[in-house]
C-alpha cells in the first residue's frame, strides 16, 4: 500500500480555478438583482397584483442566480500524477469494472465489444481487474459477440501493452493508418491484429443477420425460450485468469452476467443492474474499489485506472476522504454538447465545495461505502471503529441489509473489514451469484434504499451522489486532456439531441463561453440597470 511520508511529492494536487472577474461580475448581477427585489418591496402597497407577480418571478430567478453564483463561486478540479505512483505503491488495489448494456438493437454488440476491450487493456496489473458485463436485454448475441471478444482479448491486450497504444478501443485505434515503415516488428504485428479484429467484426456481423446460429451450441442453452423481460439468471465466466501474476500477456477475469426478469417486477433499470453486478463482483473478486462504464463508452486513456487511483491512496489514511472520482462525459461524435457547459461551470464547481455529483458514466466509487458506510465508521488506518464493527457486523443486521444469501454477507463483511481477497476460483461462486439474481433477492432488504445505487429517483446518479455527499464523504473530478473516456453518439441520437439542444445549448453558450462572458455580463448588467432605472423613472 501507499508509504505515507509528506515530503514525498504528492500523488494528486486539487487545483483551484478562481476568477475575480467572474466573481465581480457575479456579485455585480446579484446586487443589482437584490436592488430591484427590494424596489418591488417598497414600492409594494402602492401597486397592484400584477406588480406581486413580477416581484414572485423575479425572486425566483434571484435564487436561482445566487445559487448558480454559489455553485460557480470556487470551480476546480484533481491534478494527477501517475507516473509517481509506480515507485510510491508496491501492491496496487484490484478493481472491479462495470459495462451495463440493455438492448442489442440501441446498443450494438460490436459497440459493447469495444467498450469492453479498452477496458480489459487499460494499463494496469491484470490479476487487479475484473470485468463484469451486465446484460439486462439477455441477449444470446450479446453474449456471443463478448465470447469472440475474449478471444481476440489474447491478441489485442498484449499488442498494446507491448506497443503501449494509448487509444485501446480497436475501432478507433485502426482509424489511423500504420505510420511506419513495411517489414518492420510492428508493423507485422499491428497488421496481423487489425485482420484478426476485422475477423471478429465478421464474425458479430454475421450472427446479427442470423437468428439460428446458437440452437446446437449448448453453452447458449439458458438463452432458449428466454426474453428480455421474461427469463432466469445467467451467469457465465467468459475467461478465468487463473493464477494470474499481472503479466503483460495475461487478460482480466471477465463475466457476463444476466439478472432474472419477470414481468410483474420492478426492475430498477440501470440502477438496479449496477447493484446486481455489486453483488455478484462481491461474491467473485470483491476489489475495493468499482469502476462503472456504459456500453457505449470506451477508455480513451490507458492509465484511466491509475490516475483514480493517485486521487484514492493519496489520503488513504484520512478517514474523511474521497468516495468517488469523477471523469468527465464526453462523446467524440458530437461537437456541441450542453454536457460540456454543464460540466465546466456547475459540476466543476461544485468540485471545489464537497466534490462533483456522480454523473454515471465513467466513475469510480469505493465498494465500502456504497454498502453505506460513514467517515465516522473509519479509524484513521483505514480500519472499521469498534462501534461501527458491533453495528454494522451484528449477526442480524447483515441479512436485513444485504439479503439472504450467506456467500453475499460474507463477502460484505470482507470488504468493510478490508480483508484481502485471496484468490479463488470464479466458477465456484456461480451458484450464488444465480441466487442474488433473483427477482425478489432484494425484496425488504437495504439494496436501493440505503445501499448501493438508490432506486425511485429521476436519475439514480443524483440521488446516490446526494446521499453519499450527505453522509459527509467528498469526491474528486478528474479531467484530464485528451479526455480519459469517450462515448459514441450514432447520427440519429446525435441529430436529434442537437435540434432539441441547439437553442438551449447555443443561450448557455452564451452565458458561459469563456470569450463571450464577459460580454454577456455586460448585456445582463446593462438591461437590468436600464430595467431598474425604467421603474424607478414611472414610480406608481
Ligand atoms: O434497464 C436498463 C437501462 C439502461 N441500462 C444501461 O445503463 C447505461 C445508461 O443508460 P442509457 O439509456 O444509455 O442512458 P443515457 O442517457 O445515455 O446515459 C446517461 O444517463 C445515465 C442514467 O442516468 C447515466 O448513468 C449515464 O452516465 C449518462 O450518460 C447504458 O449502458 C445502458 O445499457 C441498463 O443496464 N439497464
Ligand atoms: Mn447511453
Amino acid at each position: 500500500m501507499a508509504e505515507s511520508s509528506s515530503s514525498l511529492p504528492p500523488l494528486c494536487e486539487k487545483i483551484s480555478y478562481k476568477s475575480y472577474f467572474q466573481r465581480a461580475a457575479d456579485l455585480t448581477i446579484l446586487g443589482l438583482l437584490f436592488s430591484l427585489l427590494l424596489h418591488r418591496i417598497l414600492h409594494m402597497t402602492q401597486n397592484d397584483n400584477v406588480w406581486l407577480v413580477a416581484f414572485l418571478c423575479e425572486s425566483c430567478f434571484s435564487i436561482v442566480w445566487l445559487l448558480t453564483t454559489c455553485i460557480k463561486w470556487s470551480p476546480a478540479e484533481t491534478k494527477t500524477y501517475p507516473d509517481r505512483i509506480d515507485e510510491r505503491v508496491h501492491d496496487l488495489p484490484s478493481v472491479d469494472i462495470f459495462v451495463p448494456t440493455a438492448d442489442p438493437v440501441r446498443e450494438p454488440p460490436i459497440i459493447v465489444v469495444n467498450a469492453v476491450l479498452s477496458l480489459l487493456a487499460i494499463n494496469y496489473p491484470t490479476n487487479k481487474l475484473a470485468c463484469y458485463v451486465s446484460d439486462d436485454g439477455c441477449s444470446p448475441l450479446t453474449y456471443f459477440s463478448l465470447k469472440e471478444a475474449s478471444k481476440f482479448a489474447k491478441i489485442w491486450v498484449p499488442f498494446c501493452k507491448k506497443y503501449n497504444v494509448r487509444v485501446r478501443a480497436p475501432f478507433r485505434y485502426f482509424l489511423n493508418p500504420l505510420a511506419t515503415t513495411k517489414g518492420s516488428e510492428f508493423s507485422r504485428d499491428w497488421q496481423m491484429t487489425k485482420r484478426e479484429y476485422e475477423k471478429l467484426c465478421r464474425k458479430v456481423e454475421i450472427a446479427t443477420g442470423d437468428s439460428h446460429w446458437s440452437d446446437a451450441d449448448d453453452d447458449f442453452e439458458a438463452f432458449s425460450n428466454t426474453k428480455p423481460n421474461d427469463h432466469s439468471t445467467i451467469v457465465k465466466v467468459i475467461w478465468e485468469n487463473k493464477g494470474g501474476v499481472g503479466d503483460v500477456t495475461e487478460v482480466p477475469h471477465f463475466v457476463y452476467i444476466s439478472r432474472e426478469k419477470r414481468p410483474n417486477y420492478l426492475h430498477h433499470y440501470k440502477a438496479g443492474a449496477m447493484n446486481f453486478l455489486v453483488r455478484v463482483s462481491g461474491l467473485m473478486t470483491n476489489a475495493p474499489y468499482m469502476l462503472n462504464v456504459d456500453c457505449d463508452v470506451y477508455a480513451n486513456e490507458a492509465d484511466v485506472v491509475r490516475q483514480a487511483m493517485c486521487v484514492f491512496l493519496q489520503g488513504s489514511s484520512n478517514p474523511n476522504h474521497c468516495a468517488f472520482v469523477q471523469y468527465p462525459q464526453e462523446s467524440y461524435d458530437s461537437t456541441t454538447d450542453t454536457l460540456t457547459v454543464f460540466q465546466s461551470f456547475m459540476v466543476r464547481g461544485l468540485a471545489g465545495i464537497q466534490g462533483p455529483i456522480y454523473l454515471g458514466s465513467g466513475c469510480f466509487h469505493t465498494r465500502r461505502v456504497m454498502y453505506g458506510l460513514s467517515p465516522e465508521d473509519v479509524e484513521a488506518n483505514g480500519s472499521l471503529s469498534s462501534l461501527a464493527t458491533r453495528e454494522l457486523l451484528a449477526a442480524d443486521s447483515l441479512p436485513r441489509g444485504f439479503g439472504n444469501s450467506k456467500e453475499m454477507v460474507k463477502s460484505v463483511v470482507e470488504a468493510l473489514q478490508i480483508k484481502s481477497n485471496p484468490q479463488h476460483i470464479l466458477t465456484n461462486s456461480i451458484e450464488a451469484a444465480q441466487e442474488v439474481g433473483h427477482c425478489d433477492y432484494e425484496y425488504q432488504t437495504n439494496w436501493g434504499k440505503t445501499i448501493g445505487w438508490l432506486y425511485d429517483s429521476m436519475t439514480e446518479d443524483l440521488n446516490t451522489s446526494i446521499d453519499i455527499h450527505s453522509r459527509g464523504w467528498t469526491s474528486s473530478y478528474v479531467s484530464p486532456n485528451p479526455p480519459a473516456f469517450l462515448g459514441s453518439m450514432p447520427a440519429e441520437v446525435s441529430e436529434a439531441l442537437l435540434q432539441q439542444r441547439r437553442w438551449l445549448t447555443g443561450s448557455m453558450e452564451v452565458l458561459f463561453n469563456k470569450q463571450s462572458q464577459s460580454l454577456s455580463y455586460f448585456i445582463v448588467s446593462c438591461l437590468l440597470i436600464a430595467y431598474s432605472t425604467t421603474l424607478s423613472c414611472f414610480p406608481r
